[in-house]
């Protein structure tokens, strides 16, 4: 036996052989967390289904359910595809602002596709180069504090025209259905910014119009199987009629808009005429276009900002007047707190102006209390990743669907008292805002895809519920009681309320 032979044969040795043979595995199994991506945790997948047969209609409350168990950075399955679930304030933090640029994507949308002229919008279009400009065109000649300024008069008469019809109402002592109002009014708000004109002078009437649109907004909340299962869900939509329906729809809206479009441009070459509405302004940017020799801002991309103006502005801010009138219903301390406030500013006053809203302190306390409550969008507009990112420790592909659940944020029990009960007063001392810098508050979202027409909905929102406290106070039909009033929702992309709230107003203050 040689020396060699000898100093293997001892025990010692072989051990230490043994380990040293052993290192390069241990050193990898030691690694193994920083090299291996390591998956957010989530509900196990069935073949086909992913997880959606754990969900239902209402997918943001069933969203949240799950992220109690598997946490706030959670991924499911919707057929092939995965989705992040984020459910908490610090992870919404990391994605909307430490990461924002990772999580600014949109994810592809069958129906969003055709309506809006092939991502021609904002709110559809994927990030880009694209994106960036037409955020910027639009915020510029839309949403800057000058232009929300500037619509000011549109606010004015038509919330002045649903106040004259509540009064009638009121003298008849009927009840009215306030979604229904609310729906009206923003429409028409909206209507005249948009075309400069109210339904009166238009091709379409109030009701056409609303149906319209509701059907739009209905295609773009329902789940197209092609986005989730390729070639056989596509197959599955065109069966099931979801391609004709789509194409109904999208040919009555362009038939309306190259009609508006037309008029407004025949105005203008006849008489140099421009109503500062944003068809004119859409135009003009257009022509500034082709001056410079520009060919990409065609009429396509004006229909389909046209269209984004409609389907991100009327729902969502006629939302937030009905959840807020249904809390301030079920809690007649906040009611008459917030009636109190009014009357005593307003005294011998005839309407509320944009200006005194200003001064409403516990008004604005009691949107932000329903805004966290019910965000209209209650996991905003589904985002996706554009590089491959983290939250937390988890590792995220890009490509990965993003739901930020708001709904889920703004009743985090770990961040909010009592999250289920409806008490304005918790803004009271705190400096917790709406506007992009407080996670824990998201109805609007937060970083660069976040709203841009926040001040043009609050400011509708405002000046309709001010006055709507101011000049009625507010009775529920006969034999019914405040717990009777339901705060259920409908299924949708947005918070609708199931059951309408209808409501008897008393005139206080009308002349
Ligand atoms: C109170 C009413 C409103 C609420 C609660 C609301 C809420 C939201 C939310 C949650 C998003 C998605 C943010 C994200 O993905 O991170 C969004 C996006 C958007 N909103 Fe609003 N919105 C309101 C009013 C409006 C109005 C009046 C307009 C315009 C007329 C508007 C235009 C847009 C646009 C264009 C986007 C897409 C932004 C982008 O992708 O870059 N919104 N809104």
């Amino acid at each position: 036996m040689s020396s060699l032979d000898a100093l293997i044969s001892t025990p010692n040795c072989t051990l230490f052989i043994l380990i040293l043979l052993a290192f390069p595995l241990l050193f990898r199994l030691i690694r193994r967390p920083n090299r291996c991506p390591s998956r957010p945790p989530g509900p196990s997948k069935v073949p086909i289904l992913g997880n959606l047969h754990q969900l239902d209609a209402l997918l943001h409350q069933s969203l949240a359910k799950l992220a109690t168990k598997y946490g706030p950075v959670m991924l499911v399955h919707f057929g092939r595809e995965p989705t992040i679930v984020i459910s908490s304030a610090s992870a919404a933090k990391e994605a909307l602002k430490t990461r924002d640029a990772d999580f600014c994507g949109r994810a592809p949308n069958f129906c969003a596709a055709r309506i809006t002229y092939n991502y021609s919008d904002v709110t559809f279009a994927p990030y880009g180069e694209y994106w960036r400009q037409m955020r910027k065109t639009v915020t510029l000649e839309l949403y800057s504090s000058k232009r929300v300024q500037s619509f000011g008069s549109a606010r004015a008469d038509e919330v002045n025209a649903m106040l004259e019809s509540l009064a009638l109402s009121a003298t008849k002592g009927e009840v009215v259905d306030l979604g229904e109002k609310a729906f009206a009014l923003t429409a028409s708000i909206m209507f005249k910014i948009a075309f400069g004109t109210s339904f009166k002078g238009s091709m379409m009437d109030d009701k056409g119009f609303q149906k319209l649109i509701h059907e739009a907004e209905a295609l773009l909340g329902t789940f197209a199987a092609g986005d989730y299962f390729g070639y056989a869900g596509w197959v599955f939509d065109k069966l099931s009629g979801l391609h004709s329906r789509l194409d109904r729809t999208f040919r009555r809206l362009d038939q309306f808009l190259e009609h508006v479009i037309d008029e407004h441009v025949k105005l203008h070459n006849a008489k140099d005429h421009d109503h500062g509405d944003v068809v004119d302004a859409l135009l003009r940017v257009q022509r500034e276009h082709v001056q410079s020799r520009a060919t990409w801002f065609t009429r396509n991309k004006i229909k389909g900002n046209l269209i984004d103006v409609f389907l991100a502005g009327v729902d969502t801010s006629a939302l937030v007047m009905i959840w807020t009138m249904t809390e301030l219903m079920k809690n007649p301390s906040a009611m008459k707190k917030a009636q109190d406030e009014i009357r005593e500013f307003m005294v011998g006053k005839k309407r509320i102006s944009e200006q005194d809203t200003e001064s409403l302190k516990y008004l604005k306390m009691v949107l932000k209390e329903t805004l966290r409550m019910h965000p209209p969008a209650p996991l905003l507009i589904p985002k996706v990743t554009t590089a491959d990112t983290r939250v937390f420790d988890y590792d995220i592909k890009a490509g990965t669907r993003v739901f930020v659940n708001a709904w889920a944020i703004g009743r985090d029990p770990k961040t909010w008292e009592q999250p289920e009960k409806f008490f304005p007063e918790r803004f009271e001392e705190s400096s917790i805002d709406y506007k992009g810098q407080n996670f824990e508050l998201l109805p609007f979202g937060a970083g660069r895809r976040m709203c841009p027409g926040l001040n043009l909905g609050m400011a509708t929102v405002e000046l309709a519920v001010a006055n709507m406290l101011y000049c009625f106070d507010w009775k529920l039909p006969q034999g019914m009681t405040k717990e009777d009033i339901s705060t259920e929702e409908g299924p949708g992309v947005t918070t609708f309320k199931k059951i309408p709230l209808e409501l008897v107003p008393v005139v206080k203050y009308y002349a």
